[in-house]
């Protein structure tokens, strides 16, 4: 069941995402959380900051699991996604950074961080909550179409367009990794919940896809209209092309 909420901008985006992650943080107990990184939840942590600061969550007892990270580059690089989200909300919250894991994409045997990573969230239960962004292609984490749907946590290849479409955060495109870590869609689809965020005019293509076409593996997000919980978060930019 994929339930569609519909707001007018990126800021009730964030927002209404902000009042799902507390409600499911205030009502499980020791909650695993699915983080994402890129632009778009970037303002649901600010908001989650901000409620943090009023007292009105903690992350005292909440575990988390992101879903990709770069390989090649050191944990404390500017451009990891581990950094992203230390800057972006583990600093500025009280999480326990020990119950924060993301894959490590420095490792020296990929195949085997991998499979460590896979058997660190099957030990810590289901993830209660996804949170998920979706690529220009249809991707998420980064398991760019043609990707099975059966695929668990795995190295990827990150297609040209991806690499392009990250470089704003990078001094230049080279310096884009070409390889990364990635939950595999088998993995993101055993989360009990998923809250997909999608934002402005350039995933307007994207949407229309998951809400039109097939469900094919030529476009990963598709996968998600078989999965029994899923809300997508979407503003009006990103509306503009569904029926
Ligand atoms: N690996 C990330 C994904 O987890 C993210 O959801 C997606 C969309 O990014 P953005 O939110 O910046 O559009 O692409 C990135 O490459």
């Amino acid at each position: 069941m994929m339930e569609f909420i519909k707001v007018n901008d990126y800021q009730a985006m964030s927002e209404r995402a902000c009042s799902i992650m507390i409600e499911t943080i205030n009502r499980i107990k020791n909650p695993v959380l699915g983080l994402a990184t890129g632009s778009t939840p970037e303002g649901l942590y600010q908001k989650i900051i901000e409620k943090f600061n009023e007292g009105k969550v903690s992350f005292q007892d909440v575990t988390t699991f992101n879903l990709d990270e770069y390989v090649g580059l050191d944990r404390e690089d500017v451009n990891s996604y581990y950094r992203y989200m230390k800057e972006k909300l583990f600093n500025h919250v009280d999480i326990k950074l020990e119950r924060v894991h993301l894959p490590n994409g420095a490792a020296a045997d990929l195949e085997a961080e991998c499979q460590r990573y896979e058997k660190q969230i099957r030990q810590a239960g289901k993830i209660d909550l996804q949170i998920l962004g979706m690529g220009i292609n249809g991707h998420i984490g980064f398991n760019e179409p043609g990707t099975p749907f059966s695929s668990r946590t795995h190295v990827v290849e990150l297609e040209a367009s991806t690499r392009e479409a990250n470089s704003r955060f990078f001094p230049t495109l080279d310096d884009v990794p070409t390889q990364a870590l990635t939950m595999g869609i088998a993995t993101i689809m055993e989360s009990k919940e998923i809250l997909l965020l999608v934002s402005g005019e350039q995933k307007a293509e994207a949407i229309a896809r998951l809400t039109d076409g097939d469900i094919s593996e030529d476009f990963p997000a598709s996968i998600l209209r078989n999965h029994p919980n899923v809300t997508v978060i979407v503003d009006e930019g990103a509306m503009v092309l569904a029926k």
